[in-house]
């Protein structure tokens, strides 16, 4: 490899780090000067579609996707989406185009004065190399980050000036090494918890997206059979850890103190994985926990576990340590887990259905390995217990709740997993903070069935109000939003739905379709 561009690409290939999800401007021509024929780009039309198509990617393939974005403007429009790409752990890497070098301390057009700030603290890293000579290793410090425990965003600002210079004769050196994650539990660790759980009179499982995103779900369900132990899953989730349909399956732990406080004080052992302690989201304060209840935690990010306000913690590998625990715990067989309560789904009203009609549909109709991306924040108590999650990597939402992830993610998820069919269920008020992604699943016919849902509201605000008893605020309706009008506007097949045999009719043609459909399925919100 000659020049910087020549090496970035040979460091890319070497990660298999060939897929480049972007949207361009000037700065970023260079960069993508003589593109690679065993390289994939895929355009984006707005850079939070292009951030939520990569997060996607990321998580559902497992590998790192490189993101290409514009100087200021471009990166500052993908951070609404870097907010949960951050929060998931999601490992990617931002490669945003900057200004001549010697030119953007006068900030001429399109330089971004202080590229490596703009970023954070949405970024695990985030650098512009001092000089030219530095761009092939600032890279590769970049990747390693965002594919070390924990993973995350890592953010590179290269001046485009900088992709034609030659290399140093130590560049290959950076190019070839490898790094890996070699943490594990200490045989004296395992001892411990393994005491712990043995001696507990009534131990329970709090599971966490780490489960997931480690594949460490068979494990979590080999550790709670063990014990006999209920398994939640930690409250505001953006995966899910463990099968839904399990008869030891608890539930959602609610988002907030009091609540999660008196269901785990029924215990005398908590024992959280691969979660923050805890995500809270509404606010009912109250002790965190009874004085009778003991939580361990166990993470692989040390910042997690740094900031957590209370309980053991142990920074050990996820799915090593459950795959450890479920081998040297203990078997109970004295133990039943009560079986989940499910409401009875509510009843349609003329030309609008209940929430719990629609997943109900997509249940039963979809396939058993369906992947769900789910933005629709007042339907998620109907989702969770009407739909069946059972195989690992079957369920994503935005990790720190902001919108404009679901829609195009569905489309990078769909990219990085063509053996099983992706269903997003998208809200009609989050389906605008990524609409664009239509498009691009329409360019590269990636078969997604989106079901949007018409209640033409902000049904959470009106929920939010309600319980912060802050009425009185201006409406905030969304009446007239033709979305298959805009399906069509966006290359994508569409058609309206307004009672279940239409729904039915037409989830049986989505996923009989091999190119993506939209489903405008008029709800109503209460
Ligand atoms: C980027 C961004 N902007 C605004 C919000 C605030 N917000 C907004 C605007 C919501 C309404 C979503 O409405 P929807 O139609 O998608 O779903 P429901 O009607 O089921 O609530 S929920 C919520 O937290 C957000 N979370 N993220
Ligand atoms: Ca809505």
């Amino acid at each position: 490899a000659a020049t910087n561009r020549e090496a970035t690409y040979e460091l890319l290939r070497r990660r298999g780090m060939t897929k480049v999800f972007g949207n361009p401007g000037s700065n970023e021509l260079q960069f993508l000067k003589d593109f690679p024929e065993d390289f994939h780009y895929i355009l984006g039309l707005h850079e939070g579609a292009v951030m939520a198509m990569a997060d996607g990617y990321a998580q559902a393939s497992g590998e790192i996707p490189l993101v290409s974005l514009h100087s200021a403007a471009g990166t500052g429009t993908s951070m609404g989406v870097l907010a949960n790409t951050v929060q998931s752990k999601s490992p990617v890497v931002v490669l945003s185009g900057q200004q001549l070098r010697d030119m953007v301390g006068q900030e001429i057009m399109v330089s971004s004065a202080h590229a490596a700030q703009l970023p954070q603290p949405l970024t695990k890293f985030s650098a512009e190399p001092l000089s030219a000579n530095d761009v092939v290793r600032t890279m590769a410090q970049a990747i390693h980050l965002a594919g070390l425990h924990p993973k995350g965003p890592a953010h590179v600002s290269i001046p485009h000036d900088d992709w034609d210079r030659p290399v140093d004769e130590n560049t290959d050196l950076t190019i070839s090494r490898t790094v890996q994650d070699a943490t594990s539990l200490a045989p004296g660790q395992l001892q411990e918890l393994t005491d712990l759980l043995d001696r507990a009179v009534s131990p329970v499982l709090v599971l966490g997206p780490e489960v997931d995103a480690t594949h460490a779900n068979e494990a979590a369900v080999a550790l709670s059979e063990r014990l006999g132990a209920p398994a939640w899953i930690a409250p505001s989730p953006a995966r899910c850890p463990f099968p839904t349909n399990h008869p030891n399956f608890a539930g959602l732990l609610p988002a907030n103190v009091a609540d999660i406080s008196s269901l785990l004080s029924q215990h005398d052992l908590v024992l959280v994985v691969g979660a923050p302690v805890f995500r809270y989201h509404h606010d009912k304060p109250g002790r965190y926990l009874g004085e009778g209840t003991r939580l361990i935690h166990v993470s692989q990010d040390p910042e997690e576990i740094a900031r957590a306000p209370f309980g053991d913690a142990y920074l050990a590998p996820v799915a090593d340590t459950l795959s450890a625990l479920a081998e040297a715990v203990q078997v109970r067989s004295d133990t039943t887990v009560p079986a989940r309560s499910i409401p009875a789904p509510g009843t349609d009203q003329p030309g609008r259905m209940h929430p719990d009609t629609v997943f109900r549909a997509i249940q039963e109709i979809g396939p058993d390995d369906v992947i769900h991306v789910v933005e629709s924040t007042s339907t998620a108590e109907s989702f969770w217990s009407h739909v069946e999650l059972s195989t690992q990597g079957s369920f994503y939402s935005a990790a720190a709740g902001g919108l404009g992830f679901g829609l195009p993610a569905a489309v990078g998820i769909q990219l990085a997993q063509p053996g099983r069919r992706v269903v997003a269920e998208i809200g009609d008020g989050s389906a605008n903070f990524g609409i664009t992604g239509l498009w691009s699943a329409a360019r590269h016919q990636l078969p997604v069935v989106f079901v949007i849902f018409r209640n033409e509201t902000y049904g959470a605000l009106v929920n939010f109000g309600r319980r912060l008893d802050t009425l009185g605020t201006p409406p905030f309706d969304l009446p007239g939003i033709d979305f298959v009008a805009i399906a069509k506007g966006y290359g994508v097949r569409a058609e309206s739905a307004t009672n279940e045999a239409e729904l039915r009719a037409a989830l049986t043609r989505a996923f009989n379709a091999q190119e993506p459909v939209l489903i405008e399925a008029f709800t109503y919100f209460e």
